[in-house]
């Protein structure tokens, strides 16, 4: 195969992906990039194709339609063995039998590296996910949270220059998931290889990603950076989803979205607050605003300034969204 030397490729490159399930659009015109260095969340409701999309880069799942390159190569017709990926799936099998450092080692070893530069590298990569001590234990002596680890050590090992990583934190508890998201992003950033991770959590999206991609129905409905992505959807569908509580339907089919930022508290008219609930983080008011009810997060400090049941707020009507309202559409 011919590669030009000097060109940069991106680690993956997704072009017009389908997949059918008899009528069953699972996969629905996906193109996708991430680029070498990058970390693309793939996010959606659970079953709207996110895993079949991963399955078609991975090569578990032959693509009805469309073409996937690794690296610049097209492996769209390879065996899943001979794509050079790094795998990381929800039941992240280790294999029983042998001990957590020959599980991270086999890759290296698949890929005819001695078996001392294999176990070099497992030694690195445990060492990358702070378990370079549990190199002996079995995987039955492992926690939950250990055994991901080194199921994410054992894809950084093989050098793939790609990850692929499915809901990689979901059989943990909420506890280890908070810690573990903040040491994937720095592990990520250090390995250095392209990482699409799938996920419907989009605490981990925006915790982990560079960039998400969000599925709907198994179409993207928006791709974009992290940040871009939560304060612009495209539109009523994706805000809801991304967690914006207050989307106003406006009747012509789009829907205002007054984002947290759009509100100023202390300003403008008292408004009448119609309920109120404590939380762990302060109190949850609804007060009634003339564009509609407005759900809002309250400091302990914000919530002193309550006035009996009454709110003064401005919502700044210049950062007020106005987004087409998909939300009724037949998925
Ligand atoms: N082998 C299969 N045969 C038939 N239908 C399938 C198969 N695999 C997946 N599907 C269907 O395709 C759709 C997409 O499934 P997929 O697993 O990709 O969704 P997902 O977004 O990853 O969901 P989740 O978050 O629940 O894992 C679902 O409706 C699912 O039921």
């Amino acid at each position: 195969m011919t590669q030009n030397v000097g060109v940069s490729f991106p680690a993956l490159r997704a072009e017009h992906l389908f997949k059918h399930y008899g009528l069953l659009r699972a996969v629905n015109d996906v193109s996708l990039t991430v680029g070498v260095g990058e970390t693309v969340a793939l996010l959606g409701p659970s079953g709207c194709g996110k895993s079949t999309v991963l399955r078609c880069v991975a090569g578990l799942e032959r693509p009805d339609e469309g073409r996937v390159e690794v690296g610049g190569r097209d492996v769209t017709a390879l065996p899943p063995e001979a794509r050079h990926v790094g795998l990381v799936f929800q039941d992240y099998a280790l294999f029983p039998h042998l001990r957590v450092l020959g599980n991270v080692a086999y890759g290296p070893r698949m890929r005819g590296a001695s078996r001392a530069e294999a176990e070099g590298r497992a030694r690195e990569a445990l060492a990358l996910v702070g378990l370079e001590d549990l190199a002996g234990r079995r995987p039955h002596e492992l926690s939950g949270g250990q055994a991901q680890r080194v199921a994410l050590a054992r894809a950084v090992a093989t050098g793939s220059p790609l990850l692929l990583l499915d809901e990689p934190l979901s059989n943990l508890d909420e506890q280890l998931r908070a810690r573990l998201r903040s040491d994937l992003r720095e592990l990520f950033q250090r390995v250095k290889a392209g990482v699409l991770l799938v996920t419907h959590d989009q605490r981990e999206a925006l915790a982990v990603a560079d960039r998400v991609a969000v599925m709907r129905s198994g179409r993207l409905v928006q791709v974009g950076e992290v940040p871009e992505v939560f304060a612009h959807p495209a539109s009523a569908w994706v805000a809801a989803f991304l967690g914006h509580a207050n989307i106003l339907p406006c009747g012509n089919g789009t829907a205002r979205l007054v984002s947290e930022e759009a509100v100023r508290l202390g300003e403008g008219d008292l408004l009448p607050v119609t309920a109120r609930q404590a939380t762990d983080t302060g109190t949850e008011v609804t007060a009634l605003h003339p564009l509609g009810p407005l759900t809002l997060h309250l400091s302990a400090r914000e919530a002193a300034g309550l006035e009996g049941d009454r709110l003064r707020l401005r919502v700044e009507e210049a950062r007020v969204l106005t987004l087409p309202d998909d939300r009724e559409v037949p998925a």
